[in-house]
């Protein structure tokens, strides 16, 4: 038998999808090992293997199949645009995309003005905003903390991820507009959903049934 390769998302997602496949009976001692530089992980008695990787690079390696299946944020398969199959929502890691900004920068959305939109999603925001909105705008790509970006000046609104809001009204931003719903994913490679539709199957079926009674 082969193995089966998870690539999972590093950060805040990883945790909950480690717990969610221990429910499972699916656990990697290894992975639990903080000091471990080690980067894949084996399950020798499952024939799984896992590996962390930064979030946007999640679908790269579900799409080329050096990973079987991801777990990854539904911002990433959206900005990514892989050829992935996305096949369950996993229900945690709740967000959404929205555009923000200060409330003087509704006017610019109403009119449709040419403002600047900084943001770590260029692909969603100009899908949103050329496709949906149908609004010309100058995107700006920015790595992170990006409510930097209306306080000083680089843009008039941002287009990012809100959980909570407290990033944004500690700023004395709002949400303008929401752009979509997000949550962890499950996606996995179109070729390995043939070839070891059995085991996948399987264990979407296991996922589903524990969804189902933890909602
Ligand atoms: N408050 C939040 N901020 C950012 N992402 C969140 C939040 N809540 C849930 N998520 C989801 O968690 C996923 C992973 O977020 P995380 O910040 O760990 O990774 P990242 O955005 O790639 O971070 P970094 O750039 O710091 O490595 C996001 O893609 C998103 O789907
Ligand atoms: O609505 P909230 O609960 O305040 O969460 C939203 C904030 O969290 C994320 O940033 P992150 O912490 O990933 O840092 P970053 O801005 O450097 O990407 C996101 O980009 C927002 O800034």
């Amino acid at each position: 038998m082969r193995y089966l390769t998870f690539a999972l998302g590093k950060g805040r997602l990883a945790k909950q999808t480690l717990e969610l496949l221990e429910q499972l009976g699916i656990t990697c001692e290894e992975m639990k090992d903080k000091n471990s530089r080690k980067l894949i992980f084996v399950n020798e008695e499952l024939k799984l293997r896992f590996f962390l990787a930064k979030g946007p690079d999640v679908p790269t390696y579900v799409e080329y199949g050096a990973a079987d299946i991801g777990v990854v944020g539904k911002d990433t398969i959206l900005e990514e645009g892989r050829k992935v199959h996305e096949v369950l929502d996993l229900g945690f890691g709740k967000c959404k995309m929205c555009v923000c900004g200060p409330a003087e920068a509704k006017k610019y959305l109403e009119h449709r003005e040419l403002i600047r939109v900084a943001t770590k999603y260029p692909a969603i925001a100009k899908d949103y905003f050329y496709n949906t909105r149908h609004q010309t705008v100058e995107i700006i790509k920015l790595n992170g903390s990006i409510e930097l970006a209306p306080i000083v000046g680089l843009s008039e609104v941002i287009v990012d991820i809100v959980e909570t809001g407290s990033t944004l009204k500690e700023n004395g931003l709002e949400v303008l507009e929401e752009v979509c719903p997000l949550s962890a994913r499950v996606i996995v490679n179109p070729v390995s959903m043939r070839l070891e539709s059995e085991r996948i199957k399987e264990l979407l079926i296991n996922l589903r049934t524990l969804l189902k009674g933890e909602a």
